[in-house]
């Protein structure tokens, strides 16, 4: 018999299928504090929560029965993956499933925006008649900015065409293509910034996405735009935006999530332009019972077949196979990592070559590690190994793979390639027996560099002093080599320097080195799993 904990509000008819069933037993007990939930989680095989219960690694410590946490919903935030990872638990969630609600509560606030809905519901309900506080705007002929094209975004996008809007959507995957495909203009945040007189989030909350509207962006907004947010709250630095309103740059903004949950900010929570909601943005009938349906079917099928569709950090490793490949796993992982670095955009076409001993093999799991490296650049934690491939397609990103048996130079050599608008970025890699992973191309440079997690990318003319410039520039900012490589293509031609930092080179070392006469250009790479150097 498995034990089903479900901490959080969660439809009885959609986890019918769990009560049911005569293996599984299902508590509910929404809302329980962090306290007791960590000491009654060793009782249970299977954890269900929504955005509410926050699933940290504390919490985690005692889950040693626990095997699967679902999230009856998208958004994995409030789940420590890593630490989940770490523990063996399979995080699943329902992607999909809670979109058109999403969608529609992302249309329903942009409209409330336009005609203070809220404020003007307020006042009337109390006996007053102030028909001159309440002149709203039209959406008709009014552009709106879609910040991040995904499930929600799109379909927001094609509710706001119907009401003669006309709509601007900024994603890294998006291409000209799909944009014409769905009637849009594919725009760059900057054009949002200086076009949209409504922008709207649908982004997840990851590194690259925390305090994307700040004050910068905002200062860069049209006068009296009004924002949206029911994607997650910390894509918009939440000072920033009441410094925004206050100035009277954003005319008013509808927000459904906050950086902490329940808020307290109530100098934006009762901003007299500022409507909220609860995190309401799945909370309807049918997205409820969906997301629980697709849960609980799916925890079924896990722990009845062992057959996973939805899982987020579950790694599916074949026991031969993998020996072989072993070596290579998190090496390819960190080849895409680099590569989408350098390419600082979203690619639209990869390429992936085997050659010598790897190519005999069934290279499929590492070819995932590869995507999987290059999507969670702009995907987070939501990408493993296996859903890479459908991700990739889903971005309509096209991918080649090549095996040749002859060797490369190496008993082993994979060379992984981004192409997006005759752009490109490569890396070669290998595994050296007795001395580990090396990249041993980048950009078409031959090289040899330990992946370790503090890499500098230096593009340079061949001329004499270079080398003594870039460490005495590092050395300024107390910043120690590990290693240091050059590579040219011809003697006094363009040339390449890969060095291997003893910590994190930020923006003002790289301003510091691309002033260096004969630099053309420096790049920080950071390899979050990166071989760390033994110090002595
Ligand atoms: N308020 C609520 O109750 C709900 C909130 N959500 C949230 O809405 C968000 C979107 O969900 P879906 O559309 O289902 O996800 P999705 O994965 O289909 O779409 C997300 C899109 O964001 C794009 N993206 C990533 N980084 C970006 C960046 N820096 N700039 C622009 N775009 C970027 C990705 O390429 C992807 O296309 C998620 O954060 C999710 O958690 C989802 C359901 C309900
Ligand atoms: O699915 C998501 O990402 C959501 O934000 C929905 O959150 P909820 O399940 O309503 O707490």
């Amino acid at each position: 018999m498995y034990k089903i904990l479900v901490s959080d509000a969660i439809s009885d008819s959609g986890l019918k299928a769990l009560y049911d069933h005569p293996n599984f037993t299902v508590d509910k007990k929404p809302g329980l504090p962090a306290e007791e939930l960590k000491i009654i989680i060793q009782n249970y095989d299977a954890l269900i929560v929504r955005s509410q219960t926050q699933v940290t690694e504390e919490i985690l410590e005692n889950a040693n029965k626990l095997q699967v946490i679902a999230r009856a919903g998208v958004g994995v935030d409030n789940i420590d993956v890593k630490a989940a990872t770490k523990k063996g638990i399979i995080v699943i969630n329902a992607p999909g499933a809670n979109t058109i609600s999403a969608a529609e509560l992302t249309m329903a606030m942009m409209m409330s925006l336009a005609r203070s809905i809220p404020q003007a519901h307020a006042s009337t309900s109390v006996g007053k008649w102030e028909r001159n506080s309440f002149k709203g705007v039209e959406l008709y002929e009014k552009t709106l900015g879609v910040v991040g094209m995904g499930k929600i975004g799109t379909e927001v996008a094609m509710r706001a065409k119907s009401f003669g809007m006309k709509i601007l959507g900024y994603d890294p995957y998006l291409t000209e293509d799909r944009a014409d495909s769905l009637g849009l203009k594919k725009a760059s945040l900057d054009d949002i910034a200086q076009e949209a007189d409504f922008i709207t989030i649908h982004t997840p909350l990851i590194k690259e996405t925390r305090g994307l509207i700040n004050d910068d962006y905002l200062a860069k907004t049209k006068q009296g735009v009004r924002i949206i947010n029911c994607a997650r709250g910390g894509i918009i630095d939440e000072a920033a935006l009441v410094r925004a309103l206050n100035s009277g740059k954003v005319a008013g903004a509808a927000l459904d999530v906050f950086e902490t949950e329940p808020s307290t900010n109530l100098e934006l929570l009762g901003h007299p332009n500022v409507i909220v909601t609860p995190h309401l943005g799945a909370s309807t009938v049918e997205a409820q019972e969906k997301v629980a349906h697709e849960v609980s079917e799916e925890i079924i099928e896990i722990f009845e077949t062992q057959s996973i569709s939805h899982a987020v950090n579950m790694p599916q490793i074949s026991g031969e196979t993998h020996k072989k490949l072993q070596p290579f796993i998190t090496l390819g992982e960190q080849m895409g990592m680099l590569a989408i670095q350098l390419l600082k955009e979203a690619p639209d076409n990869i390429e992936i070559n085997y050659f010598g001993e790897l190519a005999k093999e069934n290279t499929d799991l590492l070819t995932r590690t590869m995507v999987k490296g290059i999507l969670s650049y702009h995907l987070g934690d939501t990408v493993n190994l296996i859903n890479a491939h459908h991700l990739l397609k889903d971005q309509g990103v096209t991918s080649n793979v090549s095996k040749n048996p002859k060797s490369k130079g190496f008993a082993s050599y994979v060379e992984l390639t981004l192409y997006r608008d005759g752009a490109k970025s490569n890396i070669g890699a290998t595994v050296l027996n007795g001395y580990g992973a090396r990249i041993v191309k980048m950009n078409d440079y031959r090289v040899d560099v330990r992946p370790e997690p503090y890499l500098l990318y230096i593009k340079h003319h061949d001329i004499p002093g270079m080398i003594g410039r870039v460490g005495s520039t590092l050395g300024d900012f107390d910043i120690n080599i590990g290693t240091m490589q050059v590579g040219r293509s011809e003697v006094g031609g363009e040339a390449i320097m890969v060095l291997t930092l003893d910590k994190i080179a930020d923006k003002d070392v790289i301003h510091a080195l691309t002033v260096i006469r004969g630099l053309e250009y420096a790049q920080f790479l950071e390899l979050p799993n990166g071989v760390v150097p033994v110090m002595s």
